[in-house]
């Protein structure tokens, strides 16, 4: 099988700022590649380079081997929400849909993109989250084969996420691929099968969420109690350790062994809690073994 996207020695200045430098990555068919990073971090930038829609300085990138319908096969939901016009809904999309060789029907369209109640709208007339609904219909519309998502759930109510995110794994299980940004990481947790973080110009992690915990730290454990935190210093495993006042706070590679330890103290120790890492502290871990790399 072609590998979907191909980017090799990568870098791109904005005058004399350098914002990536030297990115290779490949990706591969039936994949949610989320991409994540602070602000400012550079994940538009390299999706408009992934698109074509800005240049490199150098570099090569290859979408789907360079197909001659590239077009066709890719959809692509932006940040910004589409522009503002008095056709409804239902003229948008079909007007889309006529663009495309195979496009999606347009009664799956509606339903994918939760929009039957709105088909009649005027573009105009729709709320912020209604046009999120409206430019992922649009994306879709050809029944792509790679889909870009920048930001896709940004003023989407949390039901409105909910469906959208099943959507994307239905897709997903239609052999599309996905290359996602989001900042809001617990929604990308259970939905990517690989998180690309970009920090410092290029690609600092590119792995699964287990590959990612098992560099920091599988478990977050947290209990109050009145014992004196030099206690708690020998414990192996730890990657973070927070005490503030009576309440303590472990990030560990091994919760187990964590667990022995704290055992004989249980007496006095309330409000145990032990769980699994999400993604958003995952990312703030990483970020700071970065910082304190540098
Ligand atoms: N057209 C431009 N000209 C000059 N600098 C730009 C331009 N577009 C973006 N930048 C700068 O490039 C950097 C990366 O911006 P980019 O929009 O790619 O970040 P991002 O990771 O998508 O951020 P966010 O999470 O806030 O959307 C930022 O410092 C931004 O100010």
């Amino acid at each position: 099988m072609s590998t979907i996207i191909n980017v090799e020695h990568l870098n791109k200045n904005y005058g004399q700022k350098e914002i990536l430098h030297d990115l290779n990555f490949k990706v591969d068919h039936d994949q949610i590649i989320a991409l994540i990073g602070e602000n400012g971090a550079g994940k538009t930038t390299l999706i408009n380079i992934l698109l074509n829609l800005i240049s490199t300085n150098s570099g090569t990138v290859s979408i789907l081997d360079n197909a001659k319908d590239l077009k066709e096969r890719i959809g692509v939901m932006m940040q910004s929400n589409i522009s503002i016009t008095r056709i409804t809904v239902k003229e948008i999309l079909k007007l889309t849909q006529s663009y495309y060789k195979n496009p999606l029907p347009y009664e799956k369209l509606i339903e994918l993109a939760n929009l039957k109640k709105l088909e009649n709208s005027k573009m105009n007339e729709l709320s912020g989250g209604q046009k999120r609904h409206l430019a992922f219909a649009l994306a879709i519309a050809g029944n792509p084969d790679l889909l870009f998502l920048d930001e896709p759930t940004a003023g989407m109510d949390s039901q409105s996420r909910t469906k959208f995110w099943q959507t994307i794994s239905t897709l997903k299980s239609q052999h599309k691929t996905i290359f996602v940004t989001s900042h809001y990481l617990e929604e990308l947790e259970t939905i990517a099968d690989r998180i690309m973080i970009l920090q410092n110009k290029s690609i600092d992690f590119d792995g699964s969420i287990a590959e990612l915990r098992s560099l920091e730290g599988e478990s977050m454990v947290e209990f109050d109690s009145e014992l004196l935190p030099d206690l708690f210093k020998s414990i192996p495993d730890i990657i973070d350790f927070k005490n503030i006042g009576n309440h303590y706070r472990f990030t560990t590679k091994n919760a187990e062994s964590l667990m022995e330890k704290i055992t004989p103290y249980l007496n006095a120790i309330s409000n145990l809690k032990v769980q699994q890492n999400s993604l958003d502290s995952l990312f703030v871990n990483f970020n700071k073994g970065d910082a304190n790399h540098e």
